[in-house]
């Protein structure tokens, strides 16, 4: 079978799309992890698929597969993608769209200067919700790791985030600790680790060590979370650029029971075809 797909990215994290409207196909995690590949594949962060929806209200079904192989709640990035996709593929000319993800909802606006807002949903800050193992909700918790006792930061966007605030990102052990956060046993379905500088209450640098990646150039739910956790810290005003090595996204959150919104770019790179 040829396949059509679409290789973008937002940030320099970076996605095949596929259209899942107009070709059918299912694929294995295997199949994923080599196409993921990035000498044997094409390479991406994330495969995202353009399906129908399933309930009513949402115009589009939009599934995530990390580069491992594993399926996602949600994806920030993506999902700017997403929007620019499917009005590059004529699959509507929508320019409010809500796609169903298996993390929730989400509410996608293409702006006129190419920007793409995300209304990434109420970050979910119950434990059980995340999922992670604590006694009780609290804005932060201690965190055995490495023989080292962290503070850190849990939020749901849909999909699991652990953020550790550090005073240097150049200096993060992001590639010594991420692992080891990423698969610690207290998050059952693994997590994103997002390592966080405060540099003023309106700005952020952050680096995360995405579950299901490694480190990516951008994580856009990662950014979310960074930003929700230290606003519940009082180190953020409810507007933030949030810094990333790829790029800066700009957040916006009122507070608890609120949606996160995301404005950021989408760019697509080329299109190619391959034989499954
Ligand atoms: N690695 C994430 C999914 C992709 C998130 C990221 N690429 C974004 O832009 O939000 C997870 O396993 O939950």
């Amino acid at each position: 079978m040829l396949l059509h797909f679409t290789k973008m990215h937002g940030l320099g994290n970076d996605f095949m799309v596929l259209d899942l409207i107009s070709q059918k196909v299912r694929l294995r995690p295997e199949q994923i992890r080599r196409l993921a590949d990035r000498h044997f594949g094409v390479g991406f962060d994330q495969l995202l698929t353009v399906e129908v929806p399933t309930t009513p209200d949402a115009d589009f079904r939009y599934r995530i597969y990390n580069a491992d192989g594993s399926e996602v709640e949600n994806c920030g990035n993506g999902a700017r993608c997403f929007a620019v996709f499917v009005h590059d593929r004529k699959l509507t000319n929508k320019n409010r769209l809500q796609v169903e993800t298996a993390g929730g909802p989400l509410i996608l606006l293409i702006n006129d200067k190419g920007l793409v807002t995300v209304d990434m949903g109420v970050p979910r800050l119950q434990p059980d919700l995340i999922p992670f193992a604590a006694e009780h909700q609290a804005i932060s918790y201690p965190l055995e790791v490495a023989g080292q006792s962290l503070e850190v930061g849990a939020v749901s966007m849909g999909n699991p985030h652990a953020v550790l605030r550090i005073d240097d990102v150049a200096h993060a052990p992001v590639a010594e600790l991420g692992p080891q956060i990423e698969n610690h046993p207290r998050f059952p379905k693994r997590v994103n680790a997002g390592f966080l500088q405060v540099v003023s209450r309106n700005q952020g640098r952050l680096r995360v060590f995405e579950r299901g990646v490694g480190e990516t150039l951008a994580c856009g739910t990662g950014a979310c979370a960074a930003m929700v956790y230290g606003r519940l810290q009082g180190w953020f005003d409810s507007r933030v650029e949030m810094q990333l090595p790829g790029g800066h996204l700009q957040l916006e959150w009122q507070g608890e029971g609120h949606p996160v919104m995301m404005t950021g770019p989408a760019q697509k790179v080329f299109e190619g075809h391959l034989h499954l």
